[in-house]
């Protein structure tokens, strides 16, 4: 069995009698990306400031490659702990020139190539002697992945690395830096607040709210099979159906729904994605017909249609309690408000959570 790289177990920290990180356990494997995604404030970089070594937690443990590098009585001072850091403010040196900017990384190493080796990777090479401020953010962003890479750090600590960068830049050096940090075999636990940057980077999503990690999994799982709203809620905009279970089942507008294991009388959620939304034509009021997989139609009346795109985001008002569902549909469709629809839900992609 390979160990993990790096492995934390039941960090605390409390600031002022509050515990900003509430027994955060965490594993990355080797040449693997795990995402620490949750909403700002909710304790992440200090869970990384921990790591590197920056901060003390006040109990946990901390293992890299199964060698114990901190608890509360050992620790291994920052510098080693084999571990590269890049946050989105890690400035080059303004009067260092890009190579001695990475050989600065190589802290005191012999250089034996290494400096033009990186450069060469991260297509850098080129700019050998020019000063920071003669490069793009883009490119200032390179060099401190070359120099955060230069002494082979076992690990890497990435802080909202990729957020100083504007969009269409930052997916493309997203996936540039991804593929240099597996080809060097560097393990990366990342943080962000942003859903997309993990889904996209991550092999690994650790979800955090208030302190905790709510849960973990690969980017296609959680996505797919989040422990509750919020979970839900936190990658894309979701629309919410109330009901009451009655036999393993609740009747919606929309037919009834399975809630396996659910106790009677339970209030529940039934959670489903825009993108999940069936629409169909209104056929002089009959709509379309009943099906295992859809369920009941609803008819809804258009109340606000927008083109953005890939898609258009059409929000309808519900006849059956004047609530709002928002659908989003590919955007040939574009239907004009007032226009009465009719909307399906697909059973297999709702989520059904008790009421909490
Ligand atoms: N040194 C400190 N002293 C007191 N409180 C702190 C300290 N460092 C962090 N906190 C508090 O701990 C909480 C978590 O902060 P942290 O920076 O870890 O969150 P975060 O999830 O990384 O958020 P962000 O994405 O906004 O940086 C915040 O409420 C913050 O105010």
């Amino acid at each position: 069995m390979t160990l993990p790289r790096l492995a934390v177990r039941h960090l605390v920290k409390t600031f002022a009698g509050r515990r900003v990180v509430d027994d955060v356990s965490l594993t990355v494997m080797p040449g693997q990306v795990t995402c620490l995604l949750g909403p700002s404030g909710c304790g992440k970089s200090t869970t990384l400031r921990i790591i590197a070594g920056v901060d003390m937690q006040d109990s946990g443990t901390i293992h890299v490659d199964g060698q114990l590098i901190c608890d509360t009585v050992d620790r291994v001072p920052p510098e080693g702990r084999s571990i590269g850091l890049m946050f989105q403010d890690f400035a080059l040196f303004p009067h260092l020139t890009v190579a001695q900017n990475v050989g600065f990384g190589l802290r005191g190493r012999r250089d034996d190539g290494r400096v033009t080796a990186l450069l060469q990777k991260v297509g850098m090479l080129r700019y050998l002697h020019d000063y920071p401020h003669q490069l793009s953010g883009g490119e200032q962003q390179r060099v401190a992945l070359a120099r955060a890479l230069a002494p082979q750090p076992r690990i890497m600590l990435m802080d909202e690395p990729f957020s100083g960068l504007d969009d269409r830049l930052r997916d493309d050096i997203r996936d540039e830096t991804l593929e240099i940090l597996k080809s060097e075999g560097t393990a990366v636990l990342l943080v962000t607040h942003e859903p997309n940057e993990a889904l996209r980077m991550a092999d690994e999503i650790a979800l955090m709210r208030d302190g905790r990690v709510v849960q973990r999994g690969s980017p296609y799982n959680i996505y797919n099979a989040p422990k509750d709203l919020q979970a839900a809620g936190f990658f894309s905009d979701i629309n919410v159906i109330k009901g009451k279970v009655q036999g393993a089942l609740t009747d919606t507008p929309f037919g009834q729904f399975l809630a396996p294991g659910v106790p009677d009388g339970t209030e529940v959620d039934i959670v489903i994605r825009p993108q999940h939304l069936k629409i169909d034509f209104d056929r002089a009021g009959r709509g379309p017909n009943p099906t295992p997989q859809d369920g009941t139609p609803a008819r809804g009346v258009v109340q606000r249609a927008r083109f953005i795109g890939a898609s258009s985001l059409v929000e309808f008002r519900m006849d059956f309690d004047g609530s709002i569902l928002r659908a989003a549909v590919p955007s040939v469709f574009l239907p004009k408000v007032g226009t009465p629809l009719w909307i399906m839900i697909r059973r297999d992609r709702c989520f059904v959570f008790p009421r909490g």
